[in-house]
């Protein structure tokens, strides 16, 4: 049997904070957010967690698909931001929605996350599941250093997933997930620190995100179009990157030699929001009758950030 998505939903935190907001609190401008990025808001949570979030996507997916929580088989959630780093954010929805059949576990692939969920959850079908959820959920707000602007300015919070279920039709057509731990201090966030009276070893990093933007830039423009050009076929009907960045799409539509309308984007209201960005930008272009399930469109999926990371896949809906 083969795995096809048959539902997505989505859920963002209802503060939205525009660029102008930003710039009443830090040295920063709408002229310079928007240009440089193409980042006009983002929405920031004022009360919810990363699996408070997952779990209004969670709710949705059953809701618009009728199915039941105990009919689900696994639960993956991939974030770089959980409430806890045990239990996990799947394990939080999990129990929530009362999936009692379903096992759950975090993924943490940073940006790439939800490709690689997707992937994973793809072999679980392959392998004889029937039923599973795959989300991707960040609240990348706690992870900020809220006093610079070089990163604050960037990121969202929010979540997003799909309903990944048993069909006789292939649909996953073609991946490649890759990583480079080589480069894995490019970008950071998180760093635990060790406070046992044995420890003696200095912090290693602070907790905040911190990234070297250029080096993750130029890796952008490197490895992951060459990764995308190893997956893309000629009659591919969209691209739908992670949103970090509105000019490194265009630089890679370029570098591609993709028509540039071909790739969705929706940074615009959402910033960055990591894991979330590509199921964000799945379910807003199916509701938005871009993208219909069901309709064979050619997709590629292509996640690329920290660790490093970065992965597509080719599919049809
Ligand atoms: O000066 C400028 O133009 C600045 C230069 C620095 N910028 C960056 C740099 C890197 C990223 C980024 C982040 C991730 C992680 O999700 C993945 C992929 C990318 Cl390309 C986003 N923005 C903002 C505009």
């Amino acid at each position: 049997q083969y795995a096809k998505i048959t539902c997505t939903s989505r859920y963002v935190p209802e503060n939205a904070v525009s660029n102008h907001q930003l710039s009443t609190m830090m040295d920063t401008s709408d002229e310079w957010i928007s240009s440089r990025t193409g980042i006009q808001s983002r929405n920031i949570v004022t009360n919810e967690n990363t699996s408070d979030l997952c779990v209004r996507v969670a709710e949705k997916l059953l809701e618009k698909s009728g199915k039941n929580a105990e009919d689900l088989d696994f639960i993956l959630v991939a974030t770089m931001t959980p409430d806890y780093g045990t239990p996990s954010v799947a394990c939080l929805v999990q129990g929530r929605i009362a999936a009692t059949q379903a096992f759950a576990f975090d993924i943490s692939a940073a940006c790439s996350g939800f490709v690689y969920a997707l992937s994973m959850g793809e072999k679980l079908i392959r392998t004889g599941k029937k039923v599973g959820m795959i989300i991707g959920g960040e609240t990348l707000s706690k992870a900020l250093d809220w006093n610079d602007r070089s990163t604050a300015v960037l990121f969202g919070d929010g979540a997003a997933g799909v309903l990944l279920e048993a069909s006789d039709e292939e649909h996953f057509l073609n991946e490649k997930l890759q990583a480079d731990g080589q480069r894995a201090k490019s970008l950071t966030s998180g760093y635990i620190e060790n406070k046992s009276p044995f420890y003696t070893g200095a912090p290693e990093s602070s907790g905040y995100l911190q990234m070297t933007g250029r080096d993750i830039y130029d890796f952008s423009l490197n490895d992951v179009t060459n990764n995308i050009r190893e997956i893309v076929e000629e009659d591919v009907d969209y691209l739908l990157l992670h949103q970090a960045n509105k000019r490194i799409i265009e630089k890679i539509s370029k570098k591609l030699n993709v028509p540039r309308e071909k790739f969705l984007t929706n940074m615009e209201h959402n910033g960055n929001t990591s894991a979330a960005s590509i199921p964000l930008l799945l379910d807003e272009s199916v509701e938005n009758g871009v993208l219909q399930l069901g309709s064979k469109q050619k997709l590629v999926l292509t996640g690329y950030g920290g660790g490093l990371t970065w992965g597509s896949i080719l599919l049809t809906l």
